[in-house]
């Protein structure tokens, strides 16, 4: 299959106001958007575009803008090669070959929902999605960024399995955001640049479920006393609702979501590239605990997954936070597993 041959990849540097170009054997992918003209789907493609390691770039919507947004992104000076697909009578041609699927197909938050409210419009749309791939591309990695993701992974699972082609180091939920965030407030507050911040965001991708383990933030947050900790925790917990909120009814996170996915897939991509040390959280498959799928950091390789790392240490703080996140994940993947299985 072409996506998986040895090819050389095409480096650009701008030196002097020149283009030198260099060439080295790396390994290409196919990568396929579904929702690729939607809020995050763009900026998320205009992204993926750039990156090094994709020689395709299958955009996939129902809107009818979807072929422009694909000529528009055809005409950027980077390699990867961009083919729009719009409409569910094109879905399998997109799929077909894909190495990574990332989907942010679905609809998104207005002030006062949950994402839980989402479920009941999305868990369809990714129920089909994930049929497709089991069809077309069975060995796909699948990263979920479509809410809400707690139950929309099991969805996929539960499809795939049906389908006899389940892996579970091959379907994602996408929950890059939230240690995005984290790493971007922390910096913030310790005046830092919030690249240079690490920090583990495990559990769910929802409320209480999204636990980020500032204990273990390397540097860690410049924070005086335990009412402030719960405080930026919370914050971390409840930003999805803040930037729903900025927007007044114009939808949820964005461009910095796209920011997330493309970095989510790049670290599957390097994974699949061959690289050996390459660490994201994303929510998976998991038997750490009593939920049965849980976010934490992950090794990324060859077939997706590669190693769990699990969460190492936790303080009293975080235990009580994952106590409390627990009933809730649990609840969300039965929503799923029960809507596949009913
Ligand atoms: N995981 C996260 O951290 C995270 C962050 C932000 C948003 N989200 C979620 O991502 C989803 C998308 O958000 P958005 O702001 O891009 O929404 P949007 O409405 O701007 O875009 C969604 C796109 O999906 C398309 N679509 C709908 N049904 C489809 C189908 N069956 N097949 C293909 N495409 C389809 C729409 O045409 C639209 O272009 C929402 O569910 C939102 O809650 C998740
Ligand atoms: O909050 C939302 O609805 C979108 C997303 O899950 C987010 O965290 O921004």
């Amino acid at each position: 299959m072409f996506s998986r041959a040895v090819k050389p990849v095409v480096t650009v540097a701008i030196q002097n106001g020149a283009k030198n170009f260099s060439t080295s054997p790396e390994m290409l992918f196919k990568v396929m958007v579904a929702g690729a003209a939607g809020g995050i789907g763009q900026p998320l493609s205009l992204l993926l575009k750039q990156n090094p390691l994709v020689s395709n770039l299958a955009l996939y919507d129902l809107a009818p803008v979807t072929p422009g947004v694909a000529v528009d992104l055809s005409h950027m000076d980077t390699p990867a090669k961009v083919e729009g697909f719009q409409g569910a009578d094109k879905l399998d041609s997109a799929v077909k070959g894909a190495d990574v699927v990332v989907i942010p197909a679905g609809v998104p938050r207005k002030p006062g929902m949950t994402r839980d409210d989402l479920f009941n419009t999305n868990a369809s749309i990714v129920r089909d999605l994930a049929e497709c791939v089991a069809r077309n591309s069975p060995k796909a990695i699948v990263a979920i960024i479509t809410n809400p993701v707690n139950s929309m992974v099991p969805i996929a699972s539960e499809v795939l399995k049906k389908a006899g082609v389940y892996d579970p180091n091959r379907v994602l939920g996408v929950t890059t955001l939230d240690v995005v965030r984290a790493c971007s407030f922390i910096g913030t507050i310790n005046g830092v640049d919030p690249r240079s911040v690490s920090i583990p965001v495990i559990g769910g991708h929802s409320g209480v479920t999204i636990i980020p383990l500032l204990s273990q933030a390397n540097p860690k947050p410049k924070i005086s006393d335990q009412g402030k900790i719960e405080a930026l925790t919370k914050r971390i917990q409840e930003a999805g609702t803040e930037v729903v909120k900025a927007k007044a009814g114009g939808g949820s996170a964005t461009l910095s979501m796209a920011w997330a996915g493309a970095r989510l897939t790049n670290a599957i991509l390097r994974g699949l590239n061959g690289e050996s040390n390459v660490v994201e959280c994303a929510y998976v498959k998991s038997d750490l605990t009593e939920a049965t799928y849980f976010a934490n950091p992950l090794v990324f390789g060859k077939g997706g997954v590669a190693k769990n790392l699990g969460y190492g240490k936790l303080n009293a703080y975080e235990q009580a936070l994952l106590k409390a996140a627990i009933p809730e994940l649990k609840k969300n993947i039965a929503v799923g597993e029960k809507f596949v299985n009913k």
